[in-house]
């Protein structure tokens, strides 16, 4: 999608450790026209798939899920949650996600009240980096008997790897932006094809 890339390539900047900072428009300060646009495209990927959910984990990719719904037709969305909470009541899926950006462990919740064997679900989310979120996401779809029509991302890091793994395992995935290679002492962001 060219213009993420054109904002990224504006207003992003390239940290030590693989990470890239877009938190000016994307996922600290949210540009909403932005993530009415990418729901647009993700719409577009997605056409004739039906969809009757969207699943994502917090932070940062519930702003941009939920936006992205008004082009599914207002499906719910359900954000995975990271920590337990006296507002979690009755059963849960739970399995375990790394957090690439707070660097430890975090369990990843979902009451079976929101997802089910009927469930046909796309997942969003703002990075895929090692894809140990979405694998988090695939494995309670799986323990829900849901079916995972499709992914959504908006920030591929394709030289980590977790994208081209997750579209060998035959997943429908459309990342709107591939950052191919990225260069912390330049600043130098190459975009794959
Ligand atoms: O493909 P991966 O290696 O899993 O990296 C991608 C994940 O990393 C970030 O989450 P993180 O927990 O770092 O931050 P957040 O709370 O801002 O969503 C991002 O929002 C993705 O969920
Ligand atoms: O803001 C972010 N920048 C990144 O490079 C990244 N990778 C995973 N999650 C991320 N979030």
């Amino acid at each position: 999608m060219k213009e993420l890339e054109e904002r990224i390539r504006k207003e992003g900047t390239v940290k030590q450790g693989n990470v890239l900072k877009v938190d000016a428009f994307l996922n600290h300060q949210c540009d909403v026209a932005l993530y009415d646009a990418m729901g647009a495209a993700w719409a577009e990927h997605f056409q004739g798939k039906t969809i009757t959910k969207i699943l994502t984990i917090e932070a940062s990719g519930i702003g941009m899920a939920c936006v992205a719904a008004r082009h599914f037709g207002n499906v719910p969305v359900v954000f995975a949650k990271k920590a337990q909470s006296i507002n979690l009541d009755g059963d849960q899926y739970v399995t375990t996600v790394y957090s690439f950006t707070k660097q430890r462990e975090f369990p990843v919740i979902v009451s079976r009240k929101y997802l089910g064997p009927d469930d046909h679900v796309l997942l969003i989310d703002d990075f895929l980096a090692n894809g140990k979120a979405l694998h988090g996401l695939i494995d309670i779809c799986k323990h829900a008997g849901a079916t995972v029509e499709g992914i959504g991302i908006a920030v591929e890091k394709g030289f980590q790897g977790g994208g081209d793994k997750l579209r060998e395992e035959g997943y429908d995935l459309d990342s709107l932006a591939i950052v191919e290679s990225m260069d912390p002492e330049t600043g130098d962001i190459e975009f794959r094809g």
